[in-house]
């Protein structure tokens, strides 16, 4: 891994088109989200670490302030080449990111999802949206996934693999968090890290996405759904991303619905995914969230966003862990991760979307999500 002189330390993302990115509009209703230090979280301060918790069993998403700790400075500056690269990757002409698309490689998630290739609603409308996924196991060459990645990403290798090093390291002391939450004691403190490799018998992968402007009151660029594995770590430039806070989690005089969480400089946004309700048998949520037009003078911009995907690894069953039983005839209910995620990817591709199709990719069955699920 490498490293950066303080004199260069990131208090924000930099890549080109975020430098002349307009403000995010002053008066817009927002999300309240905890902003969380990760410089606390560190020495492991006891409030920082309940806010962490508390955010988890109730709206499941919370902001990391990365600019006070050393590994949080390394991991936006390796986040910043992350947008650089996502930039010049989607600048490829449409046939050479074509030849990587998913759809053509078999039995990958891995590699480009063109503009369109998802659905965002029970019509079949199509997306807005570019995304590239790349897998952590091919970074690391830790037995390579069939999946193809054109050369601007091929010669990025070690860009990639400092950034989820870093994903690793921070995402891993939150695992110990939740680890606490579902019992399993201090003497298992590596048992939730083993679950998630950095091999192709996992799902975790960076994700870089791409929406294009469009017009005011379009459909949504990227479709209401709870993430799919544990924890996702998200670094955005531009407004857009909204979830959807139900009735019990809004601030007095607020009405429940979908509101815009703003991209704070320095912060990156950690949210639970399916796998953590699962094993925690519902008390800690995975929140249903979406991509909309940015908000004000954003929305004429082209809007990138990053993640590092924390996924379980493929046989994962998704059951009650630690504490929270598991009934006794009940071990054939539960998927493996890959055959969740395997449902979830293709119940939404628009190529063959069909009626029925979208219901059949539904994720956690929180109350929160039914209820935004009724709303959409
Ligand atoms: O781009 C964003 O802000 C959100 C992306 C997202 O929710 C996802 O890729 O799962
Ligand atoms: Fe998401």
């Amino acid at each position: 891994m490498g490293s950066i002189s303080p004199d260069s330390a990131p208090n924000g993302f930099n890549s080109p088109s975020s430098r002349e990115r307009p403000a995010f509009p002053a008066d817009l209703p927002v999300a309240h989200i905890s902003n969380i230090s990760h410089k606390k979280i560190l020495e492991g301060d006891i409030d920082e670490i309940s806010k962490v918790i508390k955010s988890a069993r109730d709206i499941g998403f919370f902001r990391v302030d990365l600019r006070e700790s050393e590994i949080g400075q390394r991991f936006l500056a390796a986040a910043d080449n992350m947008f650089a690269l996502a930039e010049e990757t989607f600048d490829l002409p449409a046939e050479t990111k074509l030849a990587d698309s998913f759809l053509k490689h078999g039995d990958t998630l891995l590699g480009y999802k063109g503009l369109g290739a998802s659905v965002v609603d029970k019509e079949g409308t199509r997306d807005n949206n570019e995304q590239y996924w790349i897998g952590c196991g091919d970074i690391e060459g830790n037995g390579r996934s069939r999946a193809v990645y054109n050369d601007v990403i091929n010669n990025k290798m070690a860009q990639l693999q400092e950034f989820i090093d870093l994903g690793k390291i921070v995402t891993d002391r939150f695992l110990l968090i939740f680890s606490a939450v579902l019992g399993l004691g201090p003497e298992s403190k590596d048992f939730l890290p083993k679950l998630h490799s950095h091999s192709n018998n996992s799902g975790s992968h960076v994700r870089l996405l791409k929406c294009p402007p469009k017009p005011e009151n379009a459909h949504v660029n990227l479709q209401p759904h709870t993430d799919w594995g544990t924890l996702t770590v998200l670094f955005n430039m531009l407004g857009g991303l909204q979830i959807f806070v139900p009735e019990n989690l809004v601030a007095p005089g607020e009405e429940a619905g979908w509101k815009y969480v703003k991209p704070e400089p320095g912060m990156a946004l950690f949210n639970l995914g399916d796998a953590f309700v699962k094993w925690s048998d519902g008390e800690l949520k995975s929140t249903i969230h979406r991509v909309s037009n940015p908000p004000g003078d954003q929305a004429k911009h082209t809007r990138y966003s990053l993640a590092y995907f924390t996924r379980p690894n493929h046989n994962v069953p998704l059951k009650p862990l630690g504490r929270k039983v598991v009934p006794a005839d009940a071990a054939t209910l539960y998927p493996t991760f890959k055959e969740w995620a395997l449902r979830r990817a293709m119940a939404g591709r628009s190529d063959s979307f069909k009626e029925g199709d979208w219901e059949k990719g539904q994720g956690t069955e929180t109350v929160m999500s039914a209820q935004a699920r009724a709303a959409v």
